[in-house]
């Protein structure tokens, strides 16, 4: 049986990442017998150029039929004044909602070899290795977003179901790692955190009592991650402070083109895209680091 890959190569350095981990991925599949079969399709700022909107309705279909999309990057700043919903980036989140991928897996290791690439010093960041799970279909992303004369507004909402899942998800991840479970969240402030917190402390106590369950305020976790990162193991937290963290943890591997991540729902196709963006500083020049896509693939 053929497995059915689709390639969303996306802008910037997205071309250039999925080429080359469509290398390795042809000779693995041929090295093991593997089967499969690639579609492309066009996302983000291509798809705009090319059909006037970021996520056109073919790409859709066939991220539906899929067994698994391989997304480069999309964005740059020929579209950045485009209205939101026609940016290239709402493409991306098209895709995530359509697909149901809810729990964004973004493993950030440091590697020995690359130690001395990290900016932190290496009696900290040696040896770190956290597993983020970013909830990634709801939150401010995906709330009511408008203006309202000279004022904006996004609406930040968060169902129980919603964070049970991708806690659950979390939690499972934990037990099979080092049993250490950190929630971030914003609880002294936003009525969504004081419900994430809730919920999460009611899984863990119920099902999980083999897990040990710390919970940081976002503030104070973005300097723990800097000054005590091995002391992490799967951290949970919700859309936007997932998106901000892993960037920031990025630092302490090198180089954010390291980064892997794996979007995966309830059932259907995974998506698997490096957490960098579409780097329009080095887009064209033939050196971004393809190893987060390779590890997404893998
Ligand atoms: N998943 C995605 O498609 C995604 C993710 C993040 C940002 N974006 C979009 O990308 C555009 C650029 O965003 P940005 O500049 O804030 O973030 P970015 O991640 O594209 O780049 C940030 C910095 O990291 C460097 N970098 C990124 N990937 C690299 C790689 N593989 N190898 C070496 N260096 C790398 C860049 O050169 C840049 O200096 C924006 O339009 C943004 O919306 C898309
Ligand atoms: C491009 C943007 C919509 C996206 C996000 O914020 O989720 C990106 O920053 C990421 O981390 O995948
Ligand atoms: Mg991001």
């Amino acid at each position: 049986m053929s497995h059915r890959i689709l390639l969303l190569p996306g802008d910037g350095i997205g071309p250039e990442v999925v080429e080359a981990g469509c290398h390795v991925l042809d000779h693995l599949a041929t090295a093991t017998n593997f089967d499969i079969s690639y579609e492309t399709g066009l996302i983000g700022g291509a798809a705009i150029d090319a059909t006037g909107v970021p996520m056109p309705a073919q790409t859709l279909e066939a991220a539906r039929r899929a067994d698994a999309v391989l997304l480069g990057a999309v964005g740059g700043p020929q579209w950045h004044g485009l209205p939101g919903d026609k940016r290239p980036e709402a493409g991306l989140l098209a895709l995530r909602a359509a697909l149901g991928v809810f729990a964004n897996l973004r493993p950030i290791r440091v590697r020995p070899q690359a130690v001395e690439q990290s900016p932190i010093k290496r009696e900290i960041a040696e040896g770190s290795d956290i597993l983020f799970v970013r909830e990634l279909t709801g939150g401010l992303y995906f709330g009511d977003k408008g203006t309202e004369g000279d004022a904006a507004y996004d609406v930040c909402r968060y169902s129980r179901t919603e964070i049970e899942r991708v806690v659950r998800l979390a939690a499972d991840a934990a037990s099979s790692r080092r049993g250490r479970l950190t929630l971030v969240d914003k609880a002294n402030v936003m009525e969504t955190s004081r419900l994430w917190r809730a919920v999460t402390e009611e899984i863990i106590a119920q099902h999980y009592k083999n897990l040990d369950l710390e919970i940081l305020l976002v503030d104070a976790a973005t300097m723990h991650l800097l000054t005590r990162p091995r002391d992490f193991d799967v951290i949970v937290t919700e859309n936007l402070f997932g998106d901000i963290l892993t960037d920031e943890a990025s630092v302490l591997t090198g180089s954010i083109g390291l980064i892997p991540s794996a979007s995966l729902g309830a059932t259907g196709a995974g998506l698997y895209e490096p957490v960098h963006g579409s780097a329009p500083d080095i887009a064209g020049q033939g050196k971004a680091n393809p190893i987060g896509m390779i590890e997404s693939i893998a």
